[in-house]
């Protein structure tokens, strides 16, 4: 059972703004947005809508050029540089579409990296093999990269965005090079963590069959959230594809036909 009680981000007002040329692009303006514990977001949008700015920000890849981010408590504003890189490694995991693993290390250091990058000693091989094992690929730990399936890849990528218990994982169309198979299992694994160990996940999405996944989407639109709402209001992926195609204005592509 998910407890959504405590909010592990908080967005107030944050607006980032890009110069282009003479012009000043607001990526996001003025957005507020809330994630609480064990709650598994999506969040959508058209293209250019804002969504990768949103996680960068959030995950404190970039800063806001106004309002806050703050992450399981720490207003990320009132950390240096450097602080930023420590709480990053500790607090928030990221996934990304194209896993980006190291392609010389193994299963086993890809999912360590990023204790060996932040010069901690981890020694308990069962903690690492029980989590390869909720993953899927306690078998695979020995294997590099090129001799593992794009969706073994991403449950790798998956084990390392949680080898330093973060506060929160961000993904970023984790699904996106993917089939729709795959994509469809990596979802069902990410809706697991959330459930049997209460993880808290924000996932950017294009689509309604990945997003059916979570509990609540929140639709970008102009830099700024259009709409939000729970996906347990829609019986299955068609009808959350029909209602997003109508939130979004019919503007995008009719997603609902691509839907398997
Ligand atoms: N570094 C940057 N410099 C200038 N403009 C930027 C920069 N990053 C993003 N933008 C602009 O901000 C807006 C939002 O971009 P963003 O990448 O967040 O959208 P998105 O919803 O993630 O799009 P996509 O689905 O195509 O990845 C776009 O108009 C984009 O051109």
């Amino acid at each position: 059972m998910t407890d959504i009680t405590h909010p592990i981000a908080e967005v107030k007002k944050a607006t980032k703004a890009y110069q282009q040329g003479d012009r000043t692009v607001n990526a996001l303006l003025d957005v507020d947005l809330t994630i609480h514990a064990g709650e598994f977001v999506a969040v959508m949008g058209a293209s250019g809508s804002g969504k990768s700015t949103l996680m960068h920000l959030m995950s404190g890849l970039t800063r806001p050029t106004s309002g806050s981010i703050t992450i399981d408590g720490q207003d990320l504003a009132t950390l240096s540089d450097r602080g930023l890189t420590h709480f990053r490694r500790r607090c928030i995991g990221l996934v990304f579409q194209a896993f980006n693993l190291v392609p010389s290390l193994n299963a086993y250091d890809n999912i360590m990296f990023p204790l060996y990058a932040a010069g901690i000693k981890f020694q308990d091989d069962e903690a690492i093999y029980d989590l390869a094992q909720q993953l899927g690929i306690e078998d695979r730990l020995t294997h590099r990269p090129d001799s593992l399936s794009g969706g073994e890849q991403q449950r790798v990528a998956i084990a390392r965005s949680l080898i330093s218990n973060p506060a929160i994982v961000f993904a970023d169309e984790p699904t996106g090079s993917l089939d729709s198979v795959t994509g469809q299992a990596i979802c069902e694994l990410l809706r697991r963590l959330c459930e049997s160990q209460q993880r808290t996940i924000v996932m950017v999405t294009h689509e309604p069959s990945v997003a059916a996944w979570a509990d609540r989407v929140v639709v970008l639109k102009d830099g700024q959230v259009l709409q939000q709402f729970a996906t347990s209001a829609h019986a299955d992926p068609q009808s959350l594809a029909a209602y997003y195609q109508q939130v979004v204005g019919g503007f995008e592509q009719p997603l609902a036909a691509s839907l398997p």
